[in-house]
């Protein structure tokens, strides 16, 4: 899964992923009004409201970019009817060629590590046939279980050519709460880089490795370190935007080849019509707004690469 990633970031020279993380303050009014008239103000009614919101985004932005990273949280806070709106999310993106990182977070004890692949990446046998569960092409793990808890993940990526990242040091202001705690005079974010340098080894694409990792965008400093530690590892990189992180921050987290690293934006993005910079496109052109604030990041996000 990880040649056809690079693939299309090399297509669409974008180095960027959308994070479809919804709340419903960011959904236009007009929209919420349609879905209630019909659902009611229910749970349903919130699922349809920020599916419809999605899908106008995906179809605004889809020919631009690689991927779309949904954040399985902003779908569960509204129950099954949130998980709904999640799987059509994905199922849609997918359609329209985009590769699917679920935000999940996930790790846990072997056996629950291995349902939580399968539901996500791989397939579950019932019967004589076999049905995908959420079906995304990545999806963000968890490490601080140890490898028993990430090797069940690494298993169901080779079985389905499917890819994970696993969080390393983490965008959050507290990240260095137990991240940074040295261990031996090393941190332990540099600990865990090196566990997923040895967990990818199993699991090679042609140049980078299926097993990528997460750093924030809002460390630079620690990106530049981690990027040298980890050369095959793609790293999905949060906190630009919203969070602070810049794009001339983000220089040492590419490679010399130009890959390397993929800089997610959410809130940047799907609520750009909320910013004074987009805000002349108005609710109506919610998705318009998405897609100019998609084009700017391209032209940051690819003027840091140039300077690499
Ligand atoms: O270290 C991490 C890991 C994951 N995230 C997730 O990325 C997005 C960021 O959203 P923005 O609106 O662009 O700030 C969100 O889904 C987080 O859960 C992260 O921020 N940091």
């Amino acid at each position: 899964m990880i040649n056809e990633l690079v693939a299309q970031i090399e297509k669409k020279d974008a180095p960027i992923v959308v994070g479809l993380d919804p709340m419903l303050s960011y959904v236009p009014e007009y929209i919420q009004k349609k879905a209630f008239s019909e659902y009611g103000e229910t749970l349903k009614g919130v699922a349809e409201a920020i599916w419809e919101y999605n899908k106008g985004i995906i179809d605004a932005t889809y020919d631009l970019i690689p991927a779309v990273k949904p954040q399985i949280a902003m779908y569960e806070q509204f129950g099954i009817e949130g998980l709904i709106a999640f799987h059509k999310t994905c199922a849609y993106a997918k359609e329209k060629g985009l590769v699917i990182i679920g935000d999940i977070k996930r790790g846990d004890i072997g056996s629950t590590s291995t349902a939580y692949a399968v539901g996500h990446l791989g397939k579950v046998q019932v019967g004589s046939k076999e049905y995908a569960g959420f079906d995304e092409d990545f999806v963000t793990v968890n490490p601080y279980l140890g490898t028993d808890g990430v090797k069940p993940f690494v298993d169901v990526c080779k079985q389905y050519n499917k890819g994970i990242f696993v969080l390393v040091k983490t965008s959050n202001p507290s990240s260095g709460e137990f991240q940074d705690q040295l261990i031996n005079g090393r941190p332990l974010y540099e600990l865990v880089a090196e566990k997923v340098v040895e967990w990818g080894e199993a699991c090679m694409g042609d140049t980078y490795s299926n097993v990528g990792c997460v750093v924030g965008a809002t460390y630079p400093e620690m990106g530049k370190i981690l990027r040298k530690l980890m050369p095959k590892t793609y790293i999905l990189v949060p906190g630009y935007g919203a969070q602070g992180g810049k794009a001339e921050d983000l220089v040492h987290y590419f490679n010399p080849d130009g890959l390397g690293a993929i800089v997610n934006s959410s809130r940047g993005i799907i609520a750009a019509y909320k910013q004074d910079k987009y805000a002349s496109f108005g609710e109506t052109g919610y998705a318009d707004a998405s897609r100019q604030a998609v084009k700017d990041m391209i032209a940051d996000i690819n003027g840091a690469r140039a300077n690499r």
